[in-house]
């Protein structure tokens, strides 16, 4: 079977996953785009010579009775909106992180789901599907280091756009740990608080007013202590890290392969400057893992809107805290049983 796909959003990971899901993906067959900038989705069909249909608004992409998915790739804070949207006129979705940019929404997209009466949506947390993450994941549940009693991570990004503000640190780069720490940890969060250290004097902004770099520590239910470095113009490059101390080892995310070069007295290996390639076979697996099981008419199995409702209360807590410099509760509804089976 091949399902007929729409894609909202034709940015950066817009034109990315376009192409993946174009040329990559087996099952699915993209049949129209849609971008609220004139003239951009249709920039990007031209430049990789795809006639698609293009649509200026997304109702009218879900409203084609040809797309049977639709992917979302639009800004953050539009995701909510075409998620719900999609859902009622019972759409699959694919919505990459965040879910939405607040735990109401968040709310109102698993409103919409359960009233469909089956599991119909994933969220692009894709760290889930890195080889190096499931690794690590595999090395807890089998105990190889014991249990695990805190992790120290790092997301580092070369440069960001500049409208990136504070909180974007939070919802849109810490989320990605805070939805992948949760799945490999099978742990919940109680507490977070967010320090600000000696602030880099490279940082640029449209406002002049990002905080960064940025370091969060959580707390979760086992009692495991996490930090993280979320550092956005680190300039070097785009450096992922995740150490996992345990009772009687240390275990380490692997960095991407790469050839070292000893050569006038140094030894040298490159460096990664971006997601697209870092995550690039996470998100293929991803994608294939979501229309394989879709095309065999069975649930998706990748994380749910109940995740993406857990990560962005505890952005929300987090984004507290880098206000109040306290340390602030992850509080919650309780998980309907709709996503427990
Ligand atoms: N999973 C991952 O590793 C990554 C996920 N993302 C997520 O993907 C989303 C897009 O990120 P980028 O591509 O970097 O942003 P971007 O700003 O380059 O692209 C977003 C696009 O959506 C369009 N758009 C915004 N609102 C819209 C609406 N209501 N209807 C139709 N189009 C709309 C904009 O015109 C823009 O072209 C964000 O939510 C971001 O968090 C981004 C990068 C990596
Ligand atoms: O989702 C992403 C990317 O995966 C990067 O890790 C982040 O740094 C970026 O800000 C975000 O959009």
């Amino acid at each position: 079977m091949t399902l007929k796909a729409g894609i909202v959003g034709i940015g950066f990971i817009g034109v990315d996953h376009l192409k993946r899901l174009a040329n990559s993906i087996s099952g699915v067959e993209v049949v129209a785009v849609c971008d609220n900038v004139p003239g951009k989705a249709q920039k990007a069909l031209d430049d990789l010579d795809l006639k698609l249909k293009d649509y200026d608004h997304f109702q009218k992409l879900i409203d084609d009775p040809e797309v049977e998915v639709v992917v979302i790739t639009a800004s953050n804070e539009a995701h909510a909106d075409i998620a719900v949207a999609a859902l009622e006129a019972d759409k699959y979705v694919f919505c990459e992180k965040p879910l939405a940019l607040n735990a109401d929404d968040c709310q109102r997209v698993m409103e919409a789901e359960q009233k469909t009466g089956k599991k119909m949506l994933q969220v692009g947390f894709m760290r889930r599907y890195d080889a190096g993450y499931k690794r690590l994941k595999e090395v807890v549940d089998n105990g190889e280091i014991g249990e695990p009693l805190m992790l120290h991570c790092r997301h580092y990004n070369q440069s960001q756009v500049a409208d990136y503000k504070t909180a974007r640190a939070i919802y849109e780069t810490l989320i990605h740990e805070i939805d992948v720490l949760h799945w490999l940890l099978d742990d919940d969060y109680e507490q977070v608080k967010v320090y600000f250290p000696r602030q880099s004097s490279l940082v640029k902004s449209d406002d002049g007013r990002l905080k960064d770099p940025q370091v969060i520590v959580m707390e979760t239910t086992k009692g495991i202590n996490i930090v993280v470095e979320v550092f956005v113009n680190c300039q070097y490059g785009y450096d992922i890290n995740c150490d996992i101390t345990g009772e009687t080892g240390l275990a380490q995310l692997p960095n991407p392969a790469s050839v070292s070069i000893r050569k006038d007295a140094k030894n040298s290996t490159d460096i990664l400057v971006d997601w697209k390639e870092r995550f690039e076979e996470a998100y293929d697996v991803e994608f294939q893992d979501f229309f394989d099981r879709l095309n065999n008419n069975e649930d998706p199995t990748g994380p749910t809107s109940w995740d993406g409702y857990l990560a962005a209360i505890t952005a929300d807590a987090c984004v507290k805290s880098q206000v109040s410099g306290k340390t602030e509760l992850v509080k919650g509804a309780k998980k309907p049983e709709f996503y427990n089976a």
